[in-house]
């Protein structure tokens, strides 16, 4: 597999970078376990949190800098990178200011004695990441495993490489010390053999349902835990009474964010009739009105896919879902003419569900419009994927925005707002979408020992 920059904007080949061969590999296993095994990883979490604290006031030092590496590399508008970058920040700070209180031992009461549950680290955590946001992604490995005590070797998507040195670099400038994180540029059989060593005691996959079933299945052939975050086809639902101006242009926002290259973008629009036409008029309003361009010009507003290949897939999706009788309402097609991998916003209707579209996830500015009677058919349809990640429902009535949350089958659901990221929330999904959570108290449990103590009365 190349690791290659390639900007996205005009094809043109930045940098190709050298692969790690298995003599790299065995260097980054020593160094992780040797970490582990040390007063770093087994000592007071202090030190491990101060290197978390720097690492949140380098980037926030330095956002432009690294904002315009991704937006170079994978082709995000520069404000989105811009704030990717401090997200990073905050994510890196929020473990540093509240993982000692996480991670702090648990009393349990029990006629058997004294007892309390510990977390320790485990060892090495394995991470396979995506391109589509290149910082953000591994800073949700980093920051919890680090502050945890963890080592973690990162195998990130073979389109960003400069992030993935950079971001290396950073925590190495930080303070990490050898072995607490480690960039490879490697093979999926590297990765395999790596989740087969005895020193890896986690996996960590984002990324598609095909690379996870693949990277799981290893992780549990070793008996070892895994997390997935996977893809999404989430659902922005409109009901009757929604502030119709403000669902449109934030529905627009959450299909076209990042060219609509985000697992938990809006992507299957559920309309209740009697505002469908008054939806759809304005939401085609945005999507007309987005500027392609440079993703480095502040006033462009839809930015190339991040590779051609990714290009090349979305085409296609579109076309067979209009040979299978989707309507094309507005756009449909790659941008001609154009030397980026740029993909007008599409909207598409009349989706049945023999269309292979009505499941597929289409990871670009195609947004798909499903109109439905009543919440029994919102909830039927929501439901009808083999997906489950986020999702965001627009109401002004808090009691039916309540009851449809909880009968919607995803891993979170907003209301009033397209699906959003906090480092105190945690992040995940069901189905296909993949299980565990990265963020939060509830991510940096993931790999840990939650060991038991009990001190008897024999004691
Ligand atoms: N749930 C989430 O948090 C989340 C976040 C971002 C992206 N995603 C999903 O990721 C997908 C898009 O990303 P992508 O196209 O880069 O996904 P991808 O699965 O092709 O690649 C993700 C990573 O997995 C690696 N990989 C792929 N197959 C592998 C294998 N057999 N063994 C080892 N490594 C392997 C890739 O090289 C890359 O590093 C979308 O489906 C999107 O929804 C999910
Ligand atoms: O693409 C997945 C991550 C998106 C997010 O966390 O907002």
């Amino acid at each position: 597999m190349p690791y290659q920059t390639i900007n996205p904007f005009n094809n043109k080949l930045i940098k190709e970078y050298q692969t790690h061969n298995d003599q790299h590999v065995e260097q980054a296993l020593s160094a992780g376990h040797a970490l582990y095994k040390s007063d770093w990883a087994q000592g007071d979490m202090q030190q491990r949190l101060k290197v978390l604290h720097k690492l949140s006031d380098i980037m926030s030092s330095r956002v432009e800098e690294l904002a315009k590496i991704v937006s170079v590399e994978m082709g995000k508008l520069i404000e989105q990178s811009r704030d990717e970058v401090k997200l990073c920040a905050e994510i890196a700070k929020y473990y540093a200011d509240n993982a000692e209180e996480f991670l702090k031992p648990v009393p349990y009461k029990s006629s058997l004695g004294e007892a309390w549950v510990e977390h320790s680290p485990i060892g090495i955590i394995m991470a396979v990441e995506p391109w589509n946001f290149p910082f953000y992604q591994l800073m949700r490995v980093l920051a919890p495993n680090l502050a945890a005590g963890n080592s973690v070797i990162v195998k990130h998507a073979g389109i960003v490489p400069h992030c993935a040195e950079t971001f290396e670099k950073l925590v190495s400038e930080a303070g990490a010390p050898k072995g607490a994180y480690t960039n490879l540029f490697i093979s999926q059989d590297q990765v395999a053999d790596i989740i087969e060593d005895d020193r890896v005691q986690g996996v960590a996959l984002t990324g598609s349902e095909k690379a996870g079933a693949v990277v799981a299945a290893k992780a549990a052939s070793k008996l070892k835990k895994s997390t997935l975050e996977l893809g999404g086809n989430d659902i922005f639902a409109v009901l009757e009474d929604a502030d119709i101006d403000h669902a449109a242009k934030a529905g627009a926002q959450a299909r076209v964010a990042n060219a609509g290259q985000v697992c938990t973008a809006a992507k299957r629009f559920i309309i209740h009739e009697k505002v469908a036409d008054e939806f759809l008029k304005k939401f085609t309003e945005h999507f007309k009105a987005l500027k392609i361009g440079d993703p480095l010009d502040s006033s462009t507003t839809l930015g190339p896919l991040s590779s051609a290949d990714a290009l090349k897939t979305l085409t296609k999706q579109v076309e067979q879902a209009v040979k299978n009788g989707a309507k094309v309402h507005v756009g449909g097609k790659a941008v001609a003419n154009n030397p980026g991998n740029f993909y007008e916003a599409t909207i598409l209707t009349h989706i049945t569900r023999d269309n292979p579209a009505y499941f597929e996830e289409f990871f670009g500015p195609v947004a798909q419009i499903y109109v439905v009677k009543n919440d029994e058919e919102l909830v039927k349809l929501a439901n009808d994927s083999n997906y489950g990640l986020g999702g965001s429902l627009f109401t002004k009535d808090m009691k039916r925005a309540r009851k449809l949350a909880t009968q919607i089958e995803t891993g979170m659901l907003y209301v009033n707002s397209p699906s959003d990221t906090a480092p105190e929330l945690p992040f995940g999904g069901v189905k296909r979408s993949g299980f565990g959570r990265e963020l939060s108290d509830l991510g940096i449990k993931e790999f840990v020992n939650q060991k038991l103590v009990v001190l008897t009365a024999k004691s």
